[in-house]
């Protein structure tokens, strides 16, 4: 396990994501959203498991999804987080927001340390551009020296076994080949931060052994990780610390063997009320 540098942290601060729906402004489409979520909402507010976010209108009058509403939390070096919680409930949004990818509405976001989120195989990646090409691009992207790109080259060229097809544009690659070099990429340099939306792991049982080999590698050097799973043994395994989220809210936050009981307890009210 990776010593605890107390270097790197996640810190956000009354953070609120909302996605605005665009396409709906037409007035009885909105009514119809409306009528509809209500009476979703109504027969889940007893209930733990629902799915998605709220829907609501903004101050402007537009229809938005409340993604993240008013979130604050610190994550320091040596946890190992894992954000549980229903579908839609916001886990893969705040992932996405700790990286830059969303600005947020309201809040803060402060980290420090280098952060490395495997949230998608191809993120980052230019599609007209060769597998080797968008070696060079992520390894200009981190500044590395040219003894250093020579080496991740070498490294995901290894990994990725793509053979010539390392040479052609990776917009004609198979999904399990996209797969490989972009698992391969992500996980050839260990970050400070690590973020997983779910545990992504596909191709044949060779790669599957190999994959799984190279996250381990990275998770034990990372000084945070947070990963998002529905897989509670997953999270029994590799967290100290569970943060519950539901419609973009943190319910619990804490121990895992704590938030697990009180989450099953609660799964478990639901489903004899
Ligand atoms: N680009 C977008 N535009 C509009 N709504 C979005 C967008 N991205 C996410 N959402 C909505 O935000 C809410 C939170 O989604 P998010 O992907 O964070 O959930 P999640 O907890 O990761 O869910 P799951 O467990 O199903 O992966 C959902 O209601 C989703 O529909």
């Amino acid at each position: 396990m990776h010593e605890a540098n107390p270097k790197s942290f996640i810190h956000l601060e009354h953070l609120s994501i909302e996605f605005p729906l665009f396409h709906l402004e037409h007035r009885s489409i909105k009514k119809t959203l409306f009528s509809k979520a209500s009476n979703i909402v109504s027969k889940q507010q007893r209930q733990h498991q629902r799915t998605g976010a709220d829907i609501v209108t903004d101050s402007n009058q537009n229809v938005v999804v409340q993604a993240l509403k008013d979130i604050n939390l610190s994550i320091h070096a040596g946890e190992r987080v894992g954000l549980i919680g229903h579908n839609g409930a916001g886990k893969s949004t705040l992932l996405r927001a700790i990286t830059g990818i969303y600005e947020p509405n309201q809040g803060k976001i402060i980290t420090n340390g280098s952060i490395e989120a495997l949230l998608s195989t191809n993120a980052g990646m230019n599609p007209q551009l060769s597998g080797r090409e968008n070696i060079y691009l992520r390894a200009k992207r981190l500044g590395l020296s040219k003894k250093e790109i020579q080496q991740l080259e070498k490294d995901v060229e290894l990994f990725a076994e793509l053979n010539e097809f390392m040479d052609l544009p990776i917009k004609i690659y198979s999904s399990g080949m996209l797969m490989r070099l972009g698992f391969g990429l992500s996980t050839a340099i260990a970050p400070n931060i690590l973020l997983m939306d779910e545990w992504f792991m596909a191709g044949d049982n060779s790669f599957q052994d190999k994959a799984k080999q190279r996250l381990i590698n990275i998770i034990d050097k990372a000084e945070i990780v947070v990963l998002t799973t529905h897989s509670l043994p997953i999270i029994r395994t590799w967290c100290n610390r569970i943060i519950w989220m539901k419609s973009g809210q943190i319910v619990a936050d804490g121990p895992t063997d704590e938030i697990i009981d009180q989450y099953q307890q609660a799964m478990e009210t639901d489903s004899i009320s």
